[in-house]
């Protein structure tokens, strides 16, 4: 067993497509009996840290090798009872995928703002991994088609705490008016999902060679429609998690033929990630870059990065005013800004519902232009509602990296914080009064509301943790 390898088991090869074994024998030769090895092996586990909420004690844990904020774990915890992952300290990212941060690192200019979407963004691995790296006035579009998928996208964003970010939900075919608004897009494809078959063996029931051609026709279509939403010069990821050069080599050649220059990567020898010869030799060379199991401590993986040569005559910013909102009343704004660590940096909004917004004043007339634009699920920080004389302040809020570092705080221990996530009402020795943010390690986990002894929880009923925590407290 590779000692590399330490989670849970690996994957019965019993079930392992005969075509798929076919192209994985023809595709890597020598390797193919390791690569089968690898398969049957436990799936690493690994974490990504949030910048913004340093508290992770990374003792003793290996580092993923291209990604500085990606850590190994021993083993698989249950994230679900870390009050640290529901604070959003850290994602659970399969490592071969943080590559995208090399890949940003090396082919994006990241000290100035930019305009980014990750087109295919659910749950948002991909999307927290951006708003990690990015500047902090860059503008962050995270897209999701599915609209069951939006919300799990929003709550991961949520937790990840940043205010630069809009979420939207159109098909890639259906993003209207935003020609050659973007400085980089992130095509993050649906795909067949080979590389994930150990970890996700559903994946492999679903598998079939015919599957593969239409996700291949599907991931072109995205490329097709993601092409002019490019300035020129702007920066064209693609990624799946599959093997194969049907969804690889052929979309690599597919965007080399149509504007698109392929930028090479230079990977250090012992990341041991395979550099494979991609696309049409006769009109460009280009190259992508593989990840597989049995090479490197993480799923299998494929990207490949172009810079766009074609010229898109951009969109005009007309930002006339916000359809749905509208700007807060200033003695409620008196009131919001004080919520706000920096509330200079923002502008103060009012949705018809009487949601407030906090809106980056760097991207306010971005956040306008958008708003008429596309059909978002939300943007900027979503920070409360005004009930009589009071403000009822949102969880997102109490995840916000903007939040007023000064406002009251109460400590949980480890139990008082996995009952929190239960949403139970918590009781203390001493009186508490007023609008508390539960904190655990310093970190924000959300509201409660001190009334004497005991406090309210303010969780979102959605996010409350469904299963049994007695064994835990
Ligand atoms: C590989 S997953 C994305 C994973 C995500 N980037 C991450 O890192 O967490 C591909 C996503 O694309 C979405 N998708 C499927 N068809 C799409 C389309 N035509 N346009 C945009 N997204 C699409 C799927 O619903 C799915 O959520």
């Amino acid at each position: 067993m590779n000692p590399l390898n330490t989670s849970k088991a690996g994957l019965p090869l019993a079930g392992l497509p005969p075509a798929f074994q076919a192209q994985m024998q023809a595709q890597l030769v020598t390797e193919f009996p390791d690569f089968k090895t690898a398969l049957t092996e436990p799936t690493p586990v690994s974490i990504r840290l949030n910048p913004r909420k340093n508290v992770y004690d990374t003792t003793g844990l290996a580092s993923v090798p291209w990604c500085p904020l990606g850590f190994y774990l021993p083993q698989r915890p249950n994230f679900t009872l870390d009050p640290l992952f529901q604070a959003g300290a850290y994602y659970v990212q399969e490592a071969s995928s943080m590559l995208l941060h090399e890949a940003l690192q090396q082919t994006a200019n990241l000290s100035r703002p930019l305009r980014v979407l990750d087109l295919c963004a659910a749950p948002g691995g991909k999307s927290t991994l951006l708003a990690s790296v990015l500047h902090p006035d860059s503008l962050l579009v995270c897209n999701e088609v599915i609209r069951s998928r939006v919300s799990v996208l929003r709550e991961n964003l949520d937790k990840w705490g940043c205010s630069n970010v809009v979420v939207s939900s159109h098909d890639s075919e259906d993003m209207p008016n935003l020609t050659g608004f973007f400085d980089v897009v992130v095509v993050d494809a649906p795909c067949s999902g080979e590389g994930l078959f150990r970890k996700d063996p559903d994946a492999m029931e679903e598998w079939s060679e015919a599957n593969v051609q239409l996700c291949s026709a599907r991931q072109k279509r995205i490329l097709a429609a993601a092409a002019p939403l490019l300035d020129k010069d702007g920066i064209l990821i693609y990624s799946t998690c599959t093997y194969n050069d049907t969804e690889n080599a052929e979309n690599v050649g597919y965007l080399t033929e149509n504007g698109f220059r392929n930028i090479p990567l230079i990977l250090p020898s012992e990341w041991n990630v395979v550099e494979r010869q991609a696309g049409d030799p006769e009109t460009g060379e280009a190259v992508g870059y593989q990840c597989y199991p049995h090479r490197l401590r993480g799923e299998g993986f494929f990207i490949s990065v172009f810079k766009k040569t074609s010229f898109t005559a951009p969109v005009k910013l007309d930002a006339r005013t916000f359809r749905s909102i509208r700007a807060l009343r200033p003695r409620d704004t008196a009131s919001a800004a004080k919520w706000l660590q920096n509330p200079a940096d923002f502008s103060f909004w009012e949705k018809p519902n009487g949601d407030v917004m906090a809106l980056p004043k760097a991207l306010e007339k971005t956040f306008l232009f958008l708003d008429s634009a596309i059909h978002n699920k939300g943007f900027g920080l979503e920070m409360g509602q005004f009930k009589g004389q009071d403000f009822i302040p949102s969880h997102a809020l109490a995840l916000s990296t903007a939040v007023n570092q000064s406002l009251p705080g109460i400590e949980l221990s480890k139990e008082n914080a996995l009952r929190y996530f239960k949403k139970e009402n918590l009781v203390f020795d001493e009186p508490l009064k007023g609008w508390l943010l539960a904190q655990y390690k310093g970190l924000n986990l959300g509201w409660v509301k001190g009334v004497g002894n005991r406090v309210n929880n303010y969780l979102p009923k959605d996010w409350r943790i469904r299963m049994d925590i007695k064994e835990y407290v």
